[in-house]
């Protein structure tokens, strides 16, 4: 095997050869934009560089084995530059970040003192720390919590559900609650779901196996992101028995081959169902998550911008933040016609479809035959404006009633509490999924913090179906809510 010293490697830093060290191991990424989502950030910040502390949180290890051709395995650093390395990187001392961190999570409550989901995600400002977002590295914590422009479909999404009301039943025979159902057949023992939600990582070590194993003991099902920081195989390894049900969210890829090829590798692994995620093809404008980098490069300067030395010039802004390499090889010329046959014509999988935001495509969805669909604004994270999916159910609700018979539709998006999962259901939704509540349980107290958060949700469901008199979910109608149109005094954000 070839060897290479560090001066070597720093040597290839332009565009036209671009090589970059991941785990002492010297790669030629030059191409690697073209071939995989994620590559934009290895060239652009490290090129001739090691860039292991920045690309292991984001890439599963099955990366570079998968999607970078064996002639661009180079070689390995020599041990001289390998010693050189670990002596930089214990030389480095910790970031004025990695500190408040380290501070933050000694002060962590106790999970026990969790009673609610708000308290696990918490805001980032609260003082003494209260839990995930404190916790979180500033990456991460911009990364989960950032949303599109002004965040107004994000806050809207939590506050459409203060605009439904009950008419609770009484006298009715309640006693044995049972909130368990099914997702295209499958068993939950609650009526919610783990949304995918890409880079676990970046908030745990060990990222999407905190939420797999969170997901076995607490009995409930989860969708895998397409960016999932663990590889495919190492999610499905973390499952508590190989009958544990994995789904898996798609990103479709615009290269047909390489689009089968991840279908048809998950199929083999034993996942599910295919949800194809549709409303989030192209990068979109997160502000907070744009600016991680300026506010770290001056919080580490402690508030001072060191003109001359900023690594972030003029005219260098990029909005593609954290993920948004991830989505650059996106399919964005799918339709009906085309990809939905087109994606029967690979899998025998349900295929489900993520990210209806209007009537008319859930109507366009069941013609298409899909076995379901999730009407999700991705959180808030895409298209600001775009109406809360809660409204949207209640339109179909109101306009077209049938599609809620004839496909299974879920529903994300500022989910917090056990009513608003019940308001949904009461409309015709079969599950309700949450992203950001998950990936902050998980980041905060690992496994234990996924399981908590389903007791805490299980809670709140069994008491407030009790309290509207049913005991199973097929129970709950349309007739225990109303849409009132006007707003609490302090509807919840
Ligand atoms: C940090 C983050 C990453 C996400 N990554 C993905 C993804 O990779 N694929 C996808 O279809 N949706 C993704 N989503 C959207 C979620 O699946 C889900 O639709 C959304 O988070 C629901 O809103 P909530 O966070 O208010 O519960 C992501 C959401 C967040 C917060």
């Amino acid at each position: 095997m070839s060897t290479f010293t560090l001066a070597q490697v720093a040597e290839h830093d332009n565009t036209s050869s671009c090589w970059v060290i991941i785990r002492n191991k010297v790669y030629d990424v030059t191409d690697f934009i073209f071939n995989h989502p994620g590559g934009p950030q290895v060239i652009m910040d490290y090129a001739g560089q090691d860039a292991t502390a920045a690309f292991v949180p984001i890439h599963p290890s099955d990366t570079l084995d998968k999607y970078l051709p064996r002639e661009k395995h180079l070689g390995a650093l020599d041990e001289g530059s390998t010693r050189e390395l670990r002596a930089a990187s214990r030389n480095k001392g910790k970031s004025r970040d990695e500190l408040r961190v380290e501070e933050a999570v000694k002060d962590k409550p106790p999970l026990g003192r969790m009673i609610n989901v708000q308290d696990i995600e918490a805001s980032f400002t609260s003082c003494p720390p209260e839990t995930a977002k404190e916790i979180l590295p500033y990456k991460a914590m911009a990364y989960y919590a950032s949303a599109a422009d002004d965040s107004i479909s994000y806050s809207e999404n939590a506050r459409a559900f203060s605009r439904f009301f009950f008419h609770p039943r009484v006298m009715k025979a309640v006693s044995g609650v049972d909130p368990s159902t099914t997702m295209l057949g499958y068993k939950t023992s609650i009526p919610i779901y783990i949304s995918g939600s890409a880079l676990a990582r970046l908030g745990h070590p060990l990222g999407e196996a905190n939420l797999t194993r969170g997901a076995y003991k607490s009995g409930i099902l989860q969708m895998v992101s397409s960016n999932s920081s663990l590889s495919y195989t190492q999610v499905a390894g973390a499952r508590g028995s190989s009958e544990q049900p994995l789904f898996f969210q798609l990103y479709k890829h615009k290269n047909d081959d390489i689009a089968a090829r991840c279908i048809r590798e998950v199929e083999e692994l034993g996942y599910k169902a295919i949800f194809l995620t549709v409303d989030a093809l192209v990068p979109s404008n997160r502000e907070l998550d744009t600016r991680a980098p300026h506010y770290l490069e001056e919080y580490e300067n402690q508030g001072k911008i060191i003109h001359g030395k900023s690594t972030y010039k003029s005219g260098d802004v990029s909005i593609l933040g954290t993920a948004g390499g991830l989505i650059v090889n996106n399919d964005l010329d799918m339709t009906w016609e085309k990809t939905i046959p087109w994606i029967r014509s690979v899998t025998k999988l349900p295929i489900v479809v993520k990210g209806i935001q209007c009537v008319a495509d859930a109507v366009l969805a069941v013609e298409a035959g899909c076995e379901g669909i999730v009407l999700s604004n991705h959180g808030g994270r895409q298209l600001d404006y775009s109406l809360p999916p809660m409204e949207v159910l209640y339109k179909i609700r109101c306009e077209r009633p049938d599609v809620l018979e004839k496909t299974e539709v879920y529903i994300d998006g500022g989910v917090h509490r056990g009513t608003d999962v019940l308001k949904a259901l009461c409309l015709g939704a079969r599950m309700v999924g949450l992203g950001r509540a998950f990936l902050y349980a998980q980041s905060a107290y690992g496994e234990a913090g996924v399981v908590h958060l389903v007791r805490i949700l299980e809670r709140e469901i069994k008491f407030a179906m009790a309290s509207l008199g049913v005991r199973t979910v097929d129970q709950l109608a349309p007739e225990l809510v109303e849409r009132v149109d006007w707003q609490p005094l302090s509807p919840k954000l």
